[in-house]
Parts: structure tokens; sequence; C-alpha cells
């Protein structure tokens, strides 16, 4: 049900001034906190909505919501949603807790480059998990790209190196790194982004950077401490925000957004190769409400 169903018999139409009381915004304050908004995100948006509705007199349905979108993709609207793929080779680490989609968001935007006309290479820097490199294979098979591995237990900084090393030399458009999800510990994690960083800033001093954070749609509010973690040791130019086909909403980003200034960069709607799409915060407000 959209968010604005439950509140149809409030709307009557024409709806009078007096009808937008507060219990309408304490219901729609909820809701939005239920479309995994954030309470802090919710409060202000609403806060805003109703100085908005008072200031404008708006007393229809439709420019509510119109005002309410409007707010919502404002705060969506931070930085710069496309990919910086501006030198060659340009480098994109993958990033994320195991399990989020990192290998598949992988495969589906080396197809979308590729596409685009760009060379491709993968990196397998997931030596830790058993057979990601094996998974990370059969995308690049997929896509028709181009991948350096080495055997489970390299060192990911290796593999790296041996990327960047090959890319130079056949002149390869974009690098996209995986990353391990899970280590020892989380220290050991963070550590070795923080490494895999460094490589890359030492072996492609120039190159066009981006390290992508990919976020599982269905964690709510948990997305927002792990945005908050990686940001903190890894640096974060943008979001991937997968299974976004489910039932989750994904309002998460809107709050990572206003708090950390990430933007939000594609969106994962399923399984299959073709299922990434760019960003486009409009069309996300209004599937949100
Ligand atoms: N429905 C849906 N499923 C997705 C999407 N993206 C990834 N998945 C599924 O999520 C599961 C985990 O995806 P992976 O790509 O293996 O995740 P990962 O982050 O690489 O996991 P680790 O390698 O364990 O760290 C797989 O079953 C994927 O098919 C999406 O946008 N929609």
């Amino acid at each position: 049900m959209g968010l604005f169903a439950k509140f149809k018999e409030a709307w009557l139409k024409p709806m009078s001034f007096d009808s937008l009381n507060e219990g309408f915004y304490d219901d729609l304050e909820e809701a939005l906190i239920l479309a995994d908004v954030g309470m802090d995100t919710a409060v202000d948006a609403v806060a805003q909505l109703k100085k908005r509705a008072y200031a404008k007199l708006l007393t229809h349905e439709e420019d509510v919501k119109n005002a309410l979108r409007d707010i919502l993709t404002e705060k969506l609207s931070v930085g710069d949603p496309a990919l910086d793929l501006s030198t060659r080779p340009s480098v994109a680490l993958i990033i994320g807790v195991n399990g989020v989609g990192k290998t598949t968001s992988i495969g589906k935007l080396a197809h979308r480059l590729k596409n685009e006309g760009k060379k491709v290479l993968l990196c397998a820097g997931d030596t830790f998990r058993a057979a990601a490199a094996d998974q990370l294979e059969i995308w690049a098979e997929r896509a028709g790209v181009d991948i350096v591995r080495q055997n489970e237990g390299a060192d990911p900084g290796a593999v790296l190196f041996d990327s960047l090393a090959a890319a130079k030399a056949r002149n390869t458009d974009v690098v996209l790194c995986d990353t391990a999800g899970r280590l020892h510990n989380k220290d050991n994690l963070m550590k070795e982004l923080a490494k895999l960083r460094k490589i890359i800033d030492r072996e492609a001093p120039n190159a066009a950077k981006e390290t992508l954070l990919v976020l599982d749609a269905t964690t709510g509010q948990n997305g927002l401490i792990q945005a908050r973690q990686f940001k903190e040791t890894a640096g974060l130019t943008g979001i991937i925000l997968t299974k976004l086909d489910g039932t989750a909403k994904g309002g998460i980003v809107i709050a990572i957004a206003q708090e950390l200034q990430v933007p939000v960069k594609f969106v994962g709607l399923g399984e299959g190769i073709d299922d990434l799409r760019p960003f486009d915060a409009r069309e996300f407000v209004n599937d949100l409400i």
C-alpha cells in the first residue's frame, strides 16, 4: 500500500485547510519511518512539509504529495550521481558487508559499462571467501570482460596491483575491484580497505577513483550504520542500493544522503545482468510515496 493510501479518508476533496491537523502529520511521519527513512529525517521532512503547506495554503491531496516529493528529492540531491570515469584507467572499489550484492552489482555494472563502449577489467579482491573469485569469473564471462584473479587466500593487495598493471598494459577504461565483505574481524576488514586505497593512490595516482558502498535495501536502518562506518574508514563516493525489487522501500538512503552527503549512483532491481539502473531521485521518491 502506498504511503498516502492510508490517509485517503483524511483527504477529503476539496480538503479544508483545517483537515491538515497534527494527527495527519503524525501519521505521515510514522509512515515515513515505516519506509525506513529514519526518525530524524522523517521528523525533519514533515516539519518542512508543514511549513510549506501553511505558507502555500496547500489544501489538495496532490499538492501536498508533490510538496513532500519535492522535499524528499531535495534531500536526496547531494553530490554527483554519475560515475567519474574521466581517466584511463578509472578505478572503482566496491565495498560492503557480505551478502549485500557486491559481486552481482559488479557483474551488472561491467555489463552496463561494456555496452557503453568501455573496456572493463574485474579485480577479484575478495580472496577471503571461498568461491568469491569463481563467482566473479562467471560474471566476467557473462559480461564479456577481463578478470584478474589469484588463488583463495592470496593477498588482495597483490591482486589489485596485478589488476592495475594489466589495466595499464591493456588500455583498460575501468577497473572494478571486488572486496571482501567479512574478514576475521571488522578492524581487519577496514585496514584492508585502507590498504587497497593506498595501492590505488600509489599505482594509479592520477586515476579517477570511486569507492562505492553496496547496501541491501532490505536491511533498513542498518544501512545508515554501515554507511557511517565505511565512510569513516574507506571514504565513499557513492552508494549502490540493491534488492529494491522486493518489498523494501529503501528510504534509508535519504537519511544517508542527509547525514553523510553521499549520493546514490545505482539501484539493483533483480538478480539478472540488466537489473541495474542509474539512480533517479524523483523516480525513487515517486515509488516511495
Ligand atoms: N532480488 C535481488 N537480489 C539481488 C540483487 N543484488 C544481488 N542479489 C542477490 O543477493 C545475493 C548475494 O549477492 P552477492 O553478489 O553474492 O553478494 P556479495 O555482497 O558479493 O556477497 P559476499 O561475496 O558474500 O560478500 C545473491 O543471491 C544475489 O543474486 C538485487 O538487486 N535484487
